[in-house]
């Protein structure tokens, strides 16, 4: 989007804001949203904000999600994301130009990026391209298992929406009240399949049920949409409502206004960028189901190398699985059994951090297992299972210190496969994608984050590695 544009747009949203009962005078809304290199646009102070002080307040009737719409969807049975994404998906404008028509939140969703060309979910949905296919060819193996879990997820949703559109068009038909979006949207669905990666990325947890943990307790908020992650300077945060804090349903029928206050350990200047955290995510989840990750930070005070600030984690399981597949032939069904049953399948991660590096508890579980049926000793299958569950319960702290000698051994092991992977792949790379695209039509951005995962793989085992070797990590 222009910065001509996103200024349009932007004016319109707070006008629109306003007429909603919003408190949008130049003392009121001490924010505005700015284009940030590497991150789209993003939210910024226009004056110094107090600790603890209101930054702003949204009107109930301006967020999007299943309190407003469903009255605008009667009878629908979707699921908070499935309705969101279907007024979207009905109501986004055409092309770069135009706004939304949409009578409820029409300024709203004109001010939502159009393009999500960098987000990884389109790669696969759109796969038609060869450099989508390329990029999706050079991620780590556990980066593609993720983003083949959300895809799932996606055509599940996708399918429920279609369905969904495709009954309300019979409906109207029947009726013989035809509603212009329906048919066009009837049109759209059975030449297109749009993708509906907005949703997901822009969606923030609201509690709109009675139960606390129900997955339609999320919201779109204008304004608050434009905030960035930052993995440690977090400087504002939603306020607790009295719903949060009885821990019961919003009384109102729309739910509360949505407040969002600095935090109050520090005033914010004025021109600083407002960060939300997220989540505690890795950059596996990051990037999967937002499209960016945390990057290494430069150091500028020297020529030092750039450095993590994040906690590098890089889930190990398909090198696990290879290593029992190629050393344990027999056993690697019984071995995936007795895991699959005690829960401890699959999520073998290791960390950069807290200090030492170290391997997850459950990578160490599957070591111990492994590294028990891989010795050459009398010990009967049942032997080595029987003394595994015995410690996963808790009645012993090891199998045997042989044992716990041999699993850190397979651990290094798998530790150099991860780098010497990594660094052939991150050799690979450029190249692979050379071949299939001229330089004009490549995005940099992107392929740096896919770089940056590879890096992140290599970093984090070569660290793990030496924390086992050192005894740092006991
Ligand atoms: C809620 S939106 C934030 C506003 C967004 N930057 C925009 O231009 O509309 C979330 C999206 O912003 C981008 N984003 C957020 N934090 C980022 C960061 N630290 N680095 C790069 N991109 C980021 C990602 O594309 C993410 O999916």
């Amino acid at each position: 989007m222009s910065s001509q544009f996103s200024q349009y747009r932007w004016n319109n949203l707070v006008r629109w804001l306003a007429q909603k009962g919003m408190k949008t005078g130049p003392n009121d809304l001490p924010v505005e949203c700015r284009e940030t290199p590497g991150a789209g646009i993003g939210l910024f102070t226009v004056k110094g904000c107090k600790p603890s002080s209101v930054l702003f307040k949204i009107p109930a009737t301006a967020l999007i999600n299943v309190k407003t719409l469903r009255p605008i969807y009667p009878g629908n049975t979707l699921t908070a994301i499935q309705l969101i994404s279907l007024h979207l998906f009905l109501h986004q404008p055409c092309g770069e130009v135009e706004d939304s028509s949409d009578p409820h939140f029409g300024p709203y969703i004109s001010i939502l990026p159009r393009n999500f060309d960098s987000h990884p979910l389109t790669w696969l949905v759109q796969s038609s391209s060869d450099y989508h296919r390329a990029l999706l060819n050079s991620l780590p193996p556990s980066v593609l298992t993720a983003l083949r879990g959300l895809h799932e997820r996606f055509l599940q949703d996708w399918t429920a929406v279609r369905a969904y559109m495709v009954c309300s068009v019979f409906v109207a038909l029947i009726s013989a009240r035809v509603v212009k979006w329906q048919v066009l949207s009837l049109l759209f669905i059975l030449v297109n399949g749009q993708s509906l990666e907005a949703v997901n990325t822009r969606c923030i947890y609201r509690r709109l049920k009675s139960s606390k943990s129900d997955p339609d307790n999320v919201t779109m908020c204008p304004i608050l949409d434009f905030a960035n992650h930052h993995p440690h300077r977090q400087n504002f945060v939603p306020a607790p409502t009295d719903a949060d804090m009885w821990d019961v349903a919003p009384t109102k029928k729309l739910g509360d206004d949505f407040k969002f206050v600095a935090v109050d350990d520090g005033a914010i200047d004025a021109g600083s960028e407002l960060f939300l955290m997220y989540g505690h995510h890795s950059n596996r989840t990051l990037f999967t189901e937002y499209g960016f990750i945390n990057r290494f930070e430069e150091n500028s005070e020297d020529d030092s190398p750039p450095v993590e600030t994040f906690g590098g984690e890089v889930d190990v399981q398909d090198v696990v699985e290879e290593l029992m597949k190629s050393n344990l032939t027999r056993q690697t069904d019984l071995l995936q059994r007795h895991l699959q049953e005690a829960g401890y399948w699959g999520d073998w991660t290791l960390h950069s951090a807290p200090h030492p590096a170290h391997p997850s508890y459950r990578f160490i579980t599957v070591m111990r297992l492994a590294a028990s049926a891989l010795a050459p000793n009398q010990a009967t299958e049942a032997d080595i299972i029987d003394a595994w569950q015995e410690v996963i319960a808790g009645k012993r702290d090891v199998i045997s210190a042989e044992n716990e000698e041999k699993w850190r051994i397979l651990a290094v092991r798998i530790c150099d496969e991860v780098v010497q992977r990594s660094e052939a792949r991150m050799r690979e790379y450029g190249e692979c994608l050379r071949i299939v695209m001229s330089s004009e039509q490549r995005c940099q951005w992107v392929e740096d984050n896919v770089k940056a995962l590879w890096h992140e793989e290599s970093y984090v085992a070569t660290l793990v590695k030496g924390s086992i070797l050192s005894g740092d990590m006991l």
